[in-house]
């Protein structure tokens, strides 16, 4: 179970502005902007969303195999409610931000909880539907313990590590799901669990 920080901010303000959010161009077209600390009380909204989603384990296959995904999840369509009103301001704010640059709103939210270290996402980009063939976006909020998300050019290159927890924003845009793959590796440190909850344009996945 995730032990609440004190450094967590009491302050009810809502987001921190996205203008502070720095940019990082990658090679290839894509970009990533990351903006630590955007959600104040974001451990409370992780207690939150431990108990409120509906967190559902899948199964995928793999090669001839059927294995279990390492990690829960749960997904929200453009047409459902989200299962937190503060995560309705971080959409509100990232499409008050981003709409311009991304030519449409973000529609859906794909929420992921990594129950512990041995939790974890293989190397991938979000390459269902738009994201295959044209520029999008995929922004990441991050809360409870820190994990490493991984960056690498799909091409081969070095790795690019963020560490994200405690209501921390990343942003991949450009290319970056085309040409960039990303991944949360297994961690022996991570001692309690990880939300990530990723908005995504209508398609992309
Ligand atoms: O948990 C994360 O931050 C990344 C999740 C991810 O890459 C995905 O669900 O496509
Ligand atoms: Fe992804």
């Amino acid at each position: 179970m995730f032990q609440g920080s004190l450094l967590d901010s009491t302050d009810e303000s809502g987001p921190r502005p996205l203008s502070s959010a720095r940019r990082t161009q990658l090679a290839h077209g894509a970009w990533v902007d990351v903006l630590p600390g955007w959600i104040p009380a974001a451990d409370a909204l992780f207690e939150r969303l431990l108990t409120s989603v509906p967190w559902r384990a899948e199964r995928r296959r793999m090669y001839d195999r059927v294995v279990d995904v390492p990690r829960l999840l749960s997904f929200y369509d453009e047409a459902e409610e989200l299962p937190d009103p503060v995560l309705d301001e971080a959409k509100a704010a990232l499409d008050d931000h981003y709409t311009d640059e991304l030519g449409e709103p973000f529609r859906t939210a794909g929420l992921c909880l990594y129950r512990d270290g041995r939790d974890s996402v293989a190397w991938h980009g979000d390459r269902t539907g738009r994201g295959a063939t044209h520029d999008t976006m995929v922004a990441i909020l991050s809360v409870g313990t820190p994990r490493s998300l991984l960056l690498r050019p799909r091409g081969g290159g070095p790795t690019m590590r963020h560490e994200l927890g405690h209501g921390d924003l990343i942003v991949m845009g450009g290319s970056c799901q085309r040409t960039w793959e990303h991944a949360i590796p297994k961690s022996t440190h991570a001692k309690g669990s990880r939300i990530s909850i990723q908005f995504r344009p209508r398609g992309v996945r």
